[in-house]
């Protein structure tokens, strides 16, 4: 087959399963509204859980930060481009989070592929949730150790995977809160299981950083877990993009040596950790925004409990509502457009085929008025 005929028959099966996706423009898609030309849709589809994107402290440090250093890096941190700012940044995360040491990548996806791409050898074997992040399944995937994946959230369907001899090192690998079911992990006892079997535990908890635990201190503080390896990103709760790895000094010394994604790559620009760091003093003293984010999910999940789809079993800011069909979740999403509400349709393959959904995502910025009228816009949108 050519190369044409190759790619045309890809775009045509995903036309023909309604999964071709398409991107649009938009004036502003991070806060409560969502604006586009002359058109604004109150904004259900945004990871800015604490509305962090937009708070002046955030926006202040980037903008004194870029105007003190410049708006790039310059190059890889290896080279000239690790500045004070990453370094302080990183400091003040190890702290935070009880690890001797955190390094910053651009983002999580890079983070979760240099991880496991710098560890992972062919005797090893990876043993990931069923519903683990693309970035983690791909990255496991191209690694040459073996991959098996654990029935969702099941610590004895993992046990059971661990009880099979391996010749190398075992890594089990677990999100925090699941990014498209808004459930969370049974951390405590993923951890028991991987330290019983002498296996490390990678928590990649990018949508538990920031609004769950202590301090928003995340699904592992919650737990009273301390994996050997703590992915924590920067573009949800925080309100900006990149990620960090936590570790020990050892592991990360191991990274700074074998991450090719840290090495072969311009690392975040100083102003942006800069901004990072203010949100990370912002998220501190984020009890206020983490309540108020807690409140419209009660709101919701109280007003949502008699609509006539499926209401998972989530209590985080990600509340999707699975529908099954491709094309009839694309029409509520549409209906719901057509009344204000902007929410995602979330379809196969980035969920298992049949449970295509709606995800909604409830933020700080809501006001509750926001959260009454996407209960409204969806009992309308179910009865048409
Ligand atoms: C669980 C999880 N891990 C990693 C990522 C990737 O992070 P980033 O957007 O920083 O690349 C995402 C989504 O963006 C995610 O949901």
């Amino acid at each position: 087959m050519s190369w044409q005929a190759r790619i045309d028959a890809a775009l045509n099966e995903r036309r023909e399963n309604h999964a071709f996706r398409t991107r649009e423009p938009n004036e502003q898609g991070n806060g409560r509204w969502l604006v586009r030309g002359e058109q604004r849709w109150r904004n259900f589809s945004s990871n800015d859980y604490l509305g962090l994107s937009q708070h002046p402290d955030v926006t202040r440090a980037w903008r004194q930060g870029a105007e003190r250093y410049g708006v790039g890096s310059g190059g890889s941190g290896h080279v000239t481009g690790y500045h004070r700012e990453h370094a302080g940044l990183e400091a003040a995360l190890a702290q935070w989070l009880g690890f001797d040491r955190a390094l910053l990548f651009i983002s999580g996806f890079a983070a979760n592929q240099a991880v496991i791409s710098a560890l992972m050898q062919k005797e090893d074997r990876l043993l990931a949730d069923r519903l683990s992040h693309a970035s983690l399944l791909e990255a496991a995937s191209l690694s040459p150790a073996r991959l098996r994946r654990f029935a969702h959230n099941d610590a004895g369907a993992l046990r059971n995977l661990l009880a099979k001899p391996c010749d190398g090192q075992t890594l089990v690998v677990t999100e925090g809160v699941f990014s498209m079911d808004g459930d969370s992990a049974p951390l405590a006892q993923l951890a028991q299981a991987s330290r019983e079997a002498k296996a490390w535990l990678m928590v990649d908890d990018a949508h538990g950083i920031g609004v769950l635990g202590e301090g928003g201190r995340g699904s592992c503080f919650a737990s009273q877990v301390h994996p050997e390896l703590l992915i924590v990103t920067f573009g949800k709760a925080f309100g900006v993009s990149g990620a960090a790895v936590l570790c020990s000094h050892s592991l990360a010394d191991y990274l700074t040596q074998f991450a090719r994604h840290l090495i072969y790559s311009t690392s975040m620009p100083p102003a942006q950790a800069a901004a990072l760091h203010a949100s990370l003093r912002v998220i501190q003293q984020g009890d206020a925004l983490r309540s108020r984010l807690a409140h419209h999910i009660t709101r919701f999940r109280t007003g949502a409990a008699a609509l006539p789809l499926t209401l998972a079993e989530s209590a985080t800011a990600i509340q999707p509502l699975i529908v099954g069909d491709n094309l009839r979740t694309q029409a509520l999403a549409q209906r719901l457009r057509e009344r204000g509400c902007w929410v995602s349709a979330i379809r196969p393959p980035t969920v298992p085929a049949g449970t295509a959904r709606l995800r909604i995502t409830l933020t700080a910025a809501h006001e509750n008025d926001d959260i009454d009228a996407l209960l409204e816009a969806l009992y309308d949108a179910c009865r048409e």
